[in-house]
């Protein structure tokens, strides 16, 4: 059962964790989710064809593993819709496109045309009414040095062997890309200020998620109350 202070929280609630790769994510996820009795929606990694690939090659792989991305977070966003919320996420749709898909497309290791393409696929499928925004995107930042040791940490060797400076210039998108997100409201937490096996902690984490989500359906509903 929820604590009650936690009773802000709408059970049709859609909270999704987003930032940087290593910062934290599906730990936090599965840590909300568990406190909230909600269920999760996670980025498996383990079964992607491509995943691997891309990083030993990434001018190869690009877009096949946009495309597959893209494919599997779109059913992840039906399931959601369709069990009417209740999750949490681990991973928007938006930084494939703002962060992953664009940075590969500047730097060259997806082409122009592979990048319009799959644009336009993307701004088909999230105008569609299987597209549920979240309610509130937690967005986990951190310092770069703490980040590099958590991919360490977890030890997929194919992040380790990635050269720092792709980390690097990721860790600065993302501070770009934050800045500029207005697609729903935004959580920054520092990830330095939260401890993950505190359920004290977790509380905080969620009073600040219930108060952006009452928030933000009382601008949407135009209620002063
Ligand atoms: N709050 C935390 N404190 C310390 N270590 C953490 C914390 N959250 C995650 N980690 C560790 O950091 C690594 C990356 O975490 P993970 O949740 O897999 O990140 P992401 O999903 O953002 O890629 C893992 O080894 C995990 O155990
Ligand atoms: N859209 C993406 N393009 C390229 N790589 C991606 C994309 N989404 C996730 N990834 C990679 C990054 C990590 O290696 C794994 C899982 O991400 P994580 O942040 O650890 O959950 O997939």
């Amino acid at each position: 059962m929820n604590p009650t202070h936690l009773s802000s929280i709408p059970a049709d609630a859609l909270i999704t964790v987003a930032g940087t790769v290593g910062v934290g994510k599906s730990t936090l996820t599965a840590a909300l989710a568990q406190r909230l009795g909600f269920k999760t929606s996670l980025e498996k990694v383990d079964h992607n064809p491509y995943l691997e690939k891309f990083y030993h090659d990434f001018e190869r792989w690009s877009f096949h593993l946009q495309i597959y991305f893209l494919a599997e977070r779109f059913k992840e966003q039906k399931a959601i819709f369709e069990a009417g919320g209740g999750f949490v996420q681990d991973r928007s749709i938006y930084e494939d496109t703002g962060i992953f898909a664009k940075m590969h497309a500047d730097q060259g290791t997806m082409s122009a045309v592979d990048y319009e393409t799959y644009s336009s696929l993307f701004d088909a499928m999230v105008l569609t009414p299987f597209f549920p925004h979240p309610d509130v995107l937690v967005y986990l930042e951190g310092s770069l040095p703490s980040i590099l040791g958590r991919i360490n940490e977890r030890g997929r060797e194919m992040e380790i062997q990635t050269e720092v400076t792709y980390w690097e210039k990721m860790h600065g998108r993302y501070a770009q890309w934050i800045d500029g997100f207005d697609a729903c409201p935004v959580l920054r937490l520092n990830i330095d200020e939260y401890d993950v096996n505190d359920p004290a902690s977790l509380d905080e984490i969620l009073v600040k998620v219930g108060r952006k989500i009452e928030e933000s359906r009382r601008e949407k509903t135009g209620s002063n109350v």
